[in-house]
Parts: C-alpha cells; sequence; structure tokens
C-alpha cells in the first residue's frame, strides 16, 4: 500500500504534449501537458502568440525612452492608447513586436518612431524575459534608448501608426 506521506522521488519537469484548443490570428489557446517536479502528470492552460518568428529571440520589445533636451529635465517618454483586451486605455511604455528578420533594436527604433515620432539611439537592450509565465510563453526585450530632443527631427515629433485594418467603421453623426 502507498504511503501519501511519503514524497515521490523528484523528476526533471517536461512537457509531454501541446494540444490545441482555440486559434485566432493573434493568439492561440493549448492544453500543456507535463511532468511537474514531483512526477506527477498534470495539464496547463497556455496562450501563445501566433506571430512568434523563427529567428528572433523575444515575440515584442518594451521602449524605455529617455527625451533630453538642453535646460530641461530628462523625461521617459510613454504613449497612452485604447487596450481592448482592458477595455480603456492604458498609459505605457512604447512597444510592439519584433517583425521577421530585424533585431530587438530596429525594432525598438521602429516603434518609437510610429508611436511618437521620436528618432533615438538605442544605449541598452536586456536579456529575453517572460512578463506573464504562469499565462503565456509570450517574452520581451526590453530596450533603452536615449532622445536627442535638441535635434531637428525630434522638435515636432508626430506619431506616424502604420494602416491598422478595421473590423468596423463607426461613423459619428
Ligand atoms: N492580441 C492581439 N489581437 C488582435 O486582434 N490584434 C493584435 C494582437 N496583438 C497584436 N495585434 C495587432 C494590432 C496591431 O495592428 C499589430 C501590431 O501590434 P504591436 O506591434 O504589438 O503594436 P502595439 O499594439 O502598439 O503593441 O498587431
Amino acid at each position: 500500500m502507498s504511503n501519501p506521506e511519503k514524497p515521490k522521488a523528484s523528476t526533471t519537469p517536461h512537457i509531454v504534449k501541446e494540444e490545441l484548443i482555440a486559434a485566432g490570428k493573434w493568439v492561440k489557446l493549448e492544453k500543456t501537458t507535463y511532468v511537474d517536479p514531483a512526477g506527477n502528470v498534470r495539464t496547463w492552460e497556455t496562450a501563445k502568440r501566433t506571430t512568434r518568428q523563427a529567428n528572433t529571440e523575444a515575440d515584442g520589445v518594451g521602449i524605455i525612452a529617455l527625451l533630453k533636451r538642453t535646460l530641461h529635465k530628462d523625461c521617459v517618454v510613454m504613449v497612452k492608447q485604447f487596450r481592448p483586451p482592458l477595455g480603456c486605455h492604458s498609459l505605457e511604455f512604447p512597444a510592439g513586436l519584433i517583425d521577421e528578420g530585424e533585431t530587438a533594436e530596429a525594432a525598438a527604433l521602429r516603434e518609437l518612431k510610429e508611436e511618437t515620432g521620436y528618432q533615438g539611439e538605442v544605449v541598452g537592450v536586456t536579456p529575453v524575459t517572460c512578463l506573464d509565465p504562469g499565462l503565456s510563453n509570450c517574452t520581451t526585450q526590453i530596450v533603452l534608448v536615449n532622445i536627442n530632443g535638441d535635434e531637428g527631427e525630434n522638435i515636432n515629433p508626430t506619431q506616424q501608426l502604420g494602416e491598422k485594418t478595421p473590423t468596423h467603421t463607426l461613423k459619428s453623426r
């Protein structure tokens, strides 16, 4: 008879199989079957992005951009945008997905330019990190950028958001 008090031998935890539950254009849900450190076979509900590129380290970048101007205190540049998963506006660091064949540094400068209009210079990049590992395998690199606010190109920055395909267009009356 087994003794419920006796701990099982420790095991190297590992994935047994990943089964697709549902997939959309941007996100999919999988049932992950795995062996836990105690040797028990268990399952986990895992969210993944469908957009992950083969030869990039992270799914996306977050950008900490410092605006530097003569006779001004340095400012951290943030963006405010409506986020559907939250159902409200969110004040956040500029961020975005890394395109195919793109480095984290290049993605950061592209996203910063698109979202804020500022042209920056990369001064640091963190290792890959996962911000919500209990939910998703989605990974991010934080890129540190300096913006020379005295440069002509950064005097009147304007957003250059790419074309997004709307599912509906609401007309105001
Ligand atoms: N989870 C998502 N659902 C969507 O319906 N659409 C999504 C998701 N994630 C990204 N996108 C779309 C929206 C944008 O048009 C592009 C680029 O996104 P990203 O580079 O992440 O830019 P930000 O939305 O500013 O973070 O992908």
